[in-house]
């Protein structure tokens, strides 16, 4: 895939996501981090953005609940450009009813190029980049050059 560049605004969009057993985990990081996510736009799936929203009087714009469609919905995000990097602790000792919408949102993550946390300390990693409040160049696919070949 031939791939174009795209700017990251230093701004971040950022979407927030835990499995049930690790929504205490995230809840804990973002209560610890509050003041860096601050200075962001944040998303979650419907209850970890919720519970984000009122732990920390930070905005949070809601999906749906992952299992109802609200993994798909951060996915279909990240592939319009709409998110800039995804915090999604999920769980590696439990399995999932929509396992299949889990994949489908990290590999779209990864198509799209996006940064992904998957536990604490890859968050805290991301979350003191120097990169975190800069614009940022990166490479995304080149849609538009993609489609114009297959027509
Ligand atoms: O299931 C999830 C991610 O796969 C998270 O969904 P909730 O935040 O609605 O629990």
């Amino acid at each position: 895939m031939e791939t174009t560049s795209r700017t990251i605004p230093a701004r971040k969009r950022i979407a927030l996501v835990a499995h049930d057993h690790m929504k205490s985990a995230l809840m804990e990081w973002v209560s610890i981090r509050k003041e860096q996510l601050i200075e962001h736009e944040l998303f979650g799936t419907g209850t970890t953005g919720t519970l984000v929203a009122k732990a920390t009087g930070i905005d949070v714009s809601c999906m749906l609940s992952g299992p109802m469609g609200g993994d798909q919905q951060l996915g279909a995000k990240i592939a319009e450009g709409k998110v800039d990097m995804m915090i999604f602790f999920w769980d590696p000792l439990d399995a999932v009813p929509h396992d299949p919408d889990v994949k489908a949102l990290l590999r779209l993550a990864a198509v799209w190029n996006i940064p992904v946390a998957c536990n604490p300390a890859s968050a805290d990693f991301l979350i003191e980049s120097p990169l975190l409040n800069c614009e940022y160049e990166t490479r995304v696919p080149d849609y538009a050059n993609y489609l114009k070949k297959r027509t």
